[in-house]
């Protein structure tokens, strides 16, 4: 089982971490303004976006964004992508100019065709010699070497333990597994038992990733020995997923944060955004976070059919805060009429 003291100081994969609560690596998504909101929220550790090594290499300059640590926090993994050991050596070289990180994450399990026609991310999956050879080349930068796989598919000639087993004996500090096959995406059910009893095969060493969107789906995987849990789609749809998960393995009552804490915390993080980032991506970013914020909140419908159409990073400032007013009006009503109803 769980147990309290284990939430804090832990060492995972070679890496200390104030606690098993970490952010995924997510393409678009897990940037330096992200990265530092998770932390902000209680995250012990963040993954930066899958980097293309030979993109690393040729210095486009979308790709070294991808490493971007402006403003960043710690401890955080740069997580890489390539079809052989080579390029991925290759970029590593320049990926480590970017640093500093605390491991070095390889992507096995991206399912998407641009990165499958490189023998990328989940085209692994069928090469485990050469999965185990870019373990073992990046393992000599002295850093830990965190590979992320998905579930091996039925009849492909290795379960997704021996799969896992290999990379440990390559030299893998930890392996984080996403319990879907390639061919699902993202669809359906992530296969929560089989990453279970993987955990307890690898006790404390397999980072658990799949459909984790409370912090009950937190603990159970902690429960079955995972040594962390990644939190993907999970802290998009909701970002205090965190503190309410941390809560919840410390055995602390849930604490709720107001309308106007959570408020305060997005207009900190949109303004990171519009700053590290530039205006455009900041508002597409703020439109992907803000339902997930106000979740809980009357209201929140309205306030994502107004920010939809919105191309004007000022305008969005604007009706954000005329919603915000709307919302502390409306509750001040409420408050009223209880009171006089009582
Ligand atoms: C938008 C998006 C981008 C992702 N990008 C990456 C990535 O760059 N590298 C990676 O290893 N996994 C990536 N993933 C997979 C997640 O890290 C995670 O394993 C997956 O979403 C399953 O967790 P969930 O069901 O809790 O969302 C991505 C997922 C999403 C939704």
């Amino acid at each position: 089982m769980y147990r309290e003291s284990d939430s804090l100081n832990i060492s995972v994969g070679g890496v200390r971490a104030a606690n098993p609560l970490f952010l995924a690596p997510m393409a678009s998504v897990t940037t330096a303004a992200v990265r530092r909101l998770a932390v902000q929220l209680g995250a012990g550790l963040t993954h930066t976006e899958m980097a293309s090594a030979t993109g690393l290499v040729r210095g486009g300059r979308q790709t070294l964004r991808v490493l971007d640590q402006t403003n960043d926090t710690r401890p955080l993994v740069a997580q890489l992508f390539a079809g052989d050991a080579e390029s991925l050596v290759r970029g590593a070289e320049v990926a480590l100019t970017c640093g500093p990180f605390d491991a070095l994450g390889i992507n096995m399990a991206c399912p998407m065709p641009k990165v499958l026609k490189r023998g990328a991310g989940s085209a692994l999956l069928d090469r485990p010699d050469e999965a185990a050879s870019m373990v073992r080349e990046l393992c000599r930068f002295g850093f830990p070497v965190w590979p992320k796989v998905r579930k091996e598919p039925a009849g492909s000639g290795i379960t997704t333990e021996e799969f896992v087993q290999i990379l440990f004996e390559a030299g893998a500090s930890c392996v984080a597994v996403h319990g879907r096959t390639p061919g699902q995406r993202y669809e359906g059910q992530a296969d929560r038992k089989s990453v279970k009893e993987l955990c307890r095969a690898f006790p404390g060493r397999i980072l658990a990733s799949g459909d984790v969107f409370t912090a009950e789906d937190v603990l159970d995987y902690l429960s079955a020995g995972a040594g962390a849990v990644l939190l993907a789609r999970g802290f998009i749809a909701d970002p205090f997923i965190v503190p309410r998960s941390l809560d919840l393995l410390s055995g602390r009552p849930e604490a709720r944060p107001s309308l106007a804490s959570r408020y305060e915390i997005f207009c900190e993080f949109a303004g990171e955004l519009e700053r590290l980032h530039g205006p455009k991506m900041a508002l597409g970013m703020v439109k992907r976070f803000a339902p997930g914020f106000f979740k809980f909140q009357a209201g929140a419908g309205a306030l994502r059919r107004t920010l939809g159409p919105i191309n004007d990073w000022n305008e969005m400032q604007i009706r954000l805060d005329e919603w915000f007013g709307q919302s502390e009006r409306g509750k001040e009503h409420a408050r009223n009429a209880a009171e006089l109803d009582g």
